[in-house]
């Protein structure tokens, strides 16, 4: 194994892509530098816990959903994983990411945020950035938060608590990013976005939902899934003029569970449980995506019958 340095401190990707001269789209997750060079591959940096469920995916019924993992390789002092680059061959390609789980945060932080956990100016900061209010007397008195209280405060300020996931951000066709559907919560306002991303365009729509469906059906026949908690993981939906695809990304915070314990994955976290919600937020957006499709054929229907209407 090559000397490899903390993934946290260090979190980069490098990409590069023979078919696509473009800079590296990074939607979610911890900003980094990137390089562009050949081979249509995403390079992300080394980490253990991410490398061994790459593995362990590659030879479980969940591999279709995944980037494909071509091992390790090193770059200078560092390691990354290789992964195969999803938006390789796409023509102005249109990214979601979607935060799986009812919690982001592993149940180690809250037994940290408990004894004696560092106090955290930076997410103090950004959640001063989105609500002046959120914070209490005491941790504005203190100016920092402990990395749960702020992972905790984002759950539940999104639709992250009540339907099991969050949209963390979109990229359009025209190379234009937005974040602000964190504070979103509910489905209707859910369904809201999936139109708006996919221009109500009805066969994006109904691609993402079989797809979502398959992955649903793979999920059920998974020895990872079953014995893996899933925390902080996305689903990517990508689509340009002709395809539509989702997959399964980010598995730095995916841990196996101890002593052949199994998860259910579709009942509310209590403490100790290590439940993720992952299948709660995956049937929200499959009904969601069934009322995006819903909407987009009554408008389809709507403006058809406008143009016989006029002269
Ligand atoms: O998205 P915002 O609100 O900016 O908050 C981020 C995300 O929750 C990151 O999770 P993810 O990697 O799942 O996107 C988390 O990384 P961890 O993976 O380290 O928990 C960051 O913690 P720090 O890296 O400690 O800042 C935290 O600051
Ligand atoms: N295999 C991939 N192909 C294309 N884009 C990817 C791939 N993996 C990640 N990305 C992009 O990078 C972003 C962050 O990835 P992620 O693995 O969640 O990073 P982090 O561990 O920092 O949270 C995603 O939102 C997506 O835009």
């Amino acid at each position: 194994m090559p000397q490899c340095r903390s993934w946290k401190t260090f979190l980069t990707m490098m990409h590069w892509s023979m078919s696509r001269q473009s800079s590296w789209v990074q939607l979610a997750g911890h900003q980094g530098n990137f390089q562009v060079s050949k081979g249509g591959e995403v390079l992300k940096l080394y980490s253990e816990v991410e490398a061994n469920c790459l593995d362990c995916l590659m030879r479980d019924p969940l591999r279709p959903f995944v980037p494909q993992y071509h091992g390790l390789v090193t770059r200078g002092e560092l390691c990354y994983i290789r992964l195969e680059d999803l938006l390789s061959g796409l023509k102005r390609p249109v990214i979601m990411d979607c935060k799986m789980g009812v919690r982001t945060y592993q149940e180690d932080e809250l037994i940290k945020a408990r004894v004696k956990a560092p106090l955290r100016s930076d997410m103090y900061q950004k959640m001063v950035k989105m609500d002046p209010s959120a914070p209490s007397a005491e941790e504005h008195a203190q100016k920092g938060v402990t990395k749960w209280r702020y992972l905790q405060w984002r759950d539940s300020t999104s639709s992250t608590s009540t339907l099991g996931f969050r949209i963390e951000g979109v990229m359009m066709e025209d190379g234009s990013i937005q974040r602000d559907f964190r504070k979103i919560q509910t489905l209707a306002q859910v369904t809201e976005a999936l139109l708006y991303f996919t221009r109500s365009q009805l066969d994006t729509l109904r691609a993402y939902h079989s797809r979502l469906l398959a992955l649903s059906d793979a999920l059920k026949n998974s020895p990872f899934f079953r014995t893996h908690e899933v925390i902080g993981s996305s689903l990517l939906f990508v689509h340009d003029h002709s395809k539509a695809s989702v997959w399964m990304i980010d598995f730095g915070k995916t841990t196996p569970l101890p002593d052949s314990r199994e998860l259910r994955h579709n009942v509310p976290w209590s403490e100790g449980s290590r439940e993720d919600g992952y299948l709660i937020g995956l049937s929200s957006l499959v009904t969601s995506l069934a009322q995006a499709i819903s909407v987009a054929s009554w408008q389809q229907e709507e403006s058809c019958e406008e143009e016989q209407i006029s002269p």
